[in-house]
């Protein structure tokens, strides 16, 4: 298609929102009329089913839950009163708390304020306040964030080093919808203790943002923490990012969480138009589908052009992968849907794989996301007439033009900045277009049954470590090879298992294990001194 033509084609699918200077542009995507026609009906039942489920159908059937994360940001549509009211008692609760703590009404246990707050949480706990934090912050925010998002020791070793001696100043804020969650049980325990190393209360530094009575909830009230906010059953840890979840650490870093609820709630509003080439969550969904045939046929490149933006694609990661990526559809039959997503930056990943997007596996369609405002005030000149800025949009449009001479297909989405309102938007926007797609595909985007088996099996290996270390205290001195030790714990079949952690335990100074070199690392012998 010629300039000229794409000039056209922009003008007819352009799919805009004034009222938050938001579009979405699918020009450059290479779907037909005939492609938008046979998607009709299908289009109809899943909007339909959206509507369904912001008026709390059991939109998660196999869980029996409802999926609510469109009333965190318009409680009047709640399907009950009640859930209504607990949003809006949390949202000024959350005000309250906030206010209080930057007054210093709320101190720590030695300090005057609490000016640093540590996260600790994974995925959906971790993703949505990391992806905010970075987007929105800046060096005047009311206090500093950092993250625990892992069980890796060096990792937490990290963080603490980083807080320094202003841990007494520091506010830690365990997040876990399910409360049982081992990688956060375990960051908390770490934090806890660096907190006693200081003779410091960690209750009175402590708040929870967890399901009722889960087992983090009964650990802060035994402890005396700060606080717990609630974590409703309704809500996904993919989708939690406006609940107390997101706005909690972001109103405490001192951002604007009525803006990123007031841009969500825009972006809701203009993606429930039942008007398709209008409604930017639908078009994206139909993209997706045309792009990867609706199986997950090519990988979603993410490429927003503006550095605040750079966790989006790993934010979006669990929004989309972990919705869309199942082995099962509704009907109970084998699909193995899912659609890939990775990305990081442009024009930064210019350098790095676009070589790659370019001329090789043709196994993708991008995103581009543009962001019009280049920073707050004006720019030097680089050149005659050039900004910095000038050159990031530049590389955008210059990039996209690139590949789509070699036929590869991309989508822009433009914003007037990195603000809480967009951001918000766009948050919303992938939350509704991954409900859209997965109706269209038939499957439940709302559970997640994969993730059990990975935590299930690490729980084998434990227990399998457990006995080991019993096994060799009970032999001590005696040194014996990965295949003995197997025998003797009764996992003869686990050799492979035993070895693995058998090598782990002797790189470390925990347990006393120490390992005898041998002509090959299969022979090595292992023994508690
Ligand atoms: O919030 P939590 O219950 O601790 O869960 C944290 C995360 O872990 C799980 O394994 C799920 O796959 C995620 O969807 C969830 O966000």
């Amino acid at each position: 298609m010629s300039q000229r033509e794409l000039w056209e084609r922009y003008k007819k699918y352009l799919c805009v929102c004034p009222s938050l200077g938001f579009s979405l542009d699918v020009s450059r995507m290479k779907f037909t009329e005939d492609f938008l026609e046979q998607m009709r009906w299908p289009m109809e039942a899943a909007l339909d089913a959206m509507e369904a489920l912001e008026q709390g159908a059991l939109s998660n059937p196999d869980e029996k839950r409802r999926v609510g994360h469109y009333w965190l940001r318009a409680p009047e549509t709640a399907p009950e009163a009640e859930i209504g009211r607990g949003i809006r008692d949390t949202l000024a609760d959350v005000h309250w708390f906030a206010e209080e703590l930057h007054a210093g009404r709320i101190a720590p246990q030695t300090a005057e304020r609490f000016t640093h707050l540590l996260v600790i949480g994974i995925g959906g706990s971790a993703l949505g306040p990391q992806l905010v934090a970075d987007a929105l912050g800046t060096s005047a925010d009311a206090m500093r964030i950092f993250f625990f998002d892992n069980t890796d020791p060096d990792g937490m070793d990290r963080v603490l080093t980083q807080l320094g001696d202003k841990l007494p100043e520091t506010l830690t804020l365990v997040i876990s919808k399910s409360g049982g969650t081992k990688e956060t049980r375990n960051g908390m325990l770490e934090a806890e203790r660096a907190y006693q190393g200081r003779k410091l209360d960690f209750g009175a530094h402590a708040v929870a943002i967890t399901g009722e009575n889960s087992e983090l909830d009964r650990y802060a009230k035994k402890n005396s923490w700060l606080r717990t906010f609630p974590m409703w059953d309704w809500i996904g840890g993919r989708t939690s990012v406006l609940s107390a979840v997101g706005l909690l650490p972001a109103r405490l870093q001192g951002l604007d969480v009525d803006g990123l609820l007031s841009g969500a709630r825009e972006m809701d509003r203009a993606t429930r138009n039942r008007d398709v080439m209008k409604n930017p969550a639908a078009v994206m969904a139909l993209m997706w589908h045309h792009a990867s045939n609706g199986r997950g046929a090519k990988d979603m490149v993410l490429l927003p052009y503006k550095d605040r933006l750079q966790l989006f694609s790993k934010y979006l990661q669990q929004l989309v992968m972990e919705s869309l990526g199942k082995e099962l559809d509704k009907d109970g039959k084998v699909v193995n849907q899912g659609l890939a997503v990775y990305g990081n930056k442009g024009s930064t990943d210019q350098h790095a794989y676009v070589q790659q997007l370019r001329e090789g596996v043709h196994n993708f369609f991008a995103t581009f996301i543009e962001v019009l405002k280049d920073r707050e005030g004006p720019s030097m000149k680089v050149e005659e007439d050039t900004t910095t800025g000038d050159y990031l949009v530049g590389f955008l449009l210059g990039t996209r033009r690139a590949l789509y001479e070699k036929d590869r297909e991309s989508m822009t989405l433009t914003v007037p900045d990195v603000s809480a309102r967009s951001l918000g938007a766009l948050i919303a926007l992938y939350e509704r277009a991954v409900g859209i797609y997965a109706s269209l595909v038939n499957i439940n985007a709302y559970h997640q049954p994969g993730v059990e088996a990975g935590k299930k099996a690490a729980g084998v290996v434990l227990e399998i470590q457990r006995k080991l270390l019993s096994h060799l205290r009970g032999q001590k001195g005696q040194a014996q090879t990965a295949e003995q030790l197997a025998a003797a714990v009764g996992a003869a079949d686990e050799v492979e298992t035993v070895f693995k952690v058998l090598e782990h335990l002797a790189a470390n100074p925990d347990h006393g294990v120490t390992r005898a070199e041998a002509a090959t690392p299969f022979e090595a012998r292992f023994s508690v001194a």
